[in-house]
């Protein structure tokens, strides 16, 4: 059995520890994600989630526990090491899409890919595959503000997997859109999961679509529980 790409054990995170307006967010949090798994993250707002995420993307550390990636325990790596994991294993897709305004679709899933050591063609070569494979080759030389917000987040989607990392992480990715384009572009984000072969972690409220993912896991009082 390999190593899970995701593995979280007993992480534990408090805001503001020791003063009046402390918030302890996680208590003894566990998940293990295997290769090509598919999770649903499910938890009422305010409940940690996007804590959670932080920690296991190496962009926050947690107070207690351990998260390990690809089987390395990232616990006490100096934080040159944790960017380097990051960059190359996480990707992150966000509720609002963070493009870059001044960049096409094109570039904006280019970009990341240069700063990773990537050749112009190759990086152009894997920008237009992944936008393709969203039904978005002919919005290729559109900048974000001439894209329609489903749109814009399957960009979000492409650029999150321009450096083919193996774990992606989503919080709330369709949150911010009607309930039919979510539906849809929910689905696209899946099957480009499901087509690179990655494992994901996905946040949602949404019920019906944590059901179309492989796992279900809620996050109550600090903890994850399977449902
Ligand atoms: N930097 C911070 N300092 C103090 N408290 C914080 C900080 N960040 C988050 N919190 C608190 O920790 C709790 C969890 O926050 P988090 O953003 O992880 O929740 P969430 O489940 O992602 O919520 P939402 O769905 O509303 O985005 C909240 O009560 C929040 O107010």
């Amino acid at each position: 059995m390999s190593d899970p790409v995701l593995r979280l054990s007993g992480i534990a995170k408090t805001y503001n520890p020791g003063r009046p307006n402390a918030v302890q967010v996680l208590r003894d949090a566990d998940l293990e994600v295997a290769r090509g798994e598919v999770v649903a993250l499910v938890a009422p707002s305010g409940a940690g989630k996007s804590t959670l995420l932080h920690i296991a993307g190496l962009l926050d550390v947690a107070d207690a526990g351990e998260v390990a990636i690809g089987g390395e325990v990232m616990g006490r790596k100096s934080d040159r090491r944790r960017t380097v994991v990051r960059r190359q294993m996480v990707g992150f897709v966000y509720q609002f899409h963070h493009l870059l305004p001044e960049f096409t679709a094109l570039e904006n899933v280019v970009l990341p890919q240069l700063a990773n050591g990537a050749s112009a063609s190759e990086a152009e070569a894997r920008a237009r595959g992944l936008l393709d494979s969203v039904g978005l080759a002919d919005r290729a030389a559109h900048r974000p503000a001439a894209m329609s917000g489903g749109e814009q987040q399957r960009v979000a989607f492409c650029r999150a997997m321009a450096n083919t990392p193996q774990l992606l992480l989503a919080d709330e990715p369709t949150g911010n859109l009607d309930p039919a384009t979510s539906d849809r572009v929910f689905d696209a984000l899946v099957r480009l999961v499901r087509d690179t072969g990655l494992s994901a972690v996905i946040a949602t409220h949404n019920l019906d679509l944590a059901a179309r993912m492989d796992r279900r896991v809620r996050l109550t009082e600090g903890r994850l529980v399977a449902f």
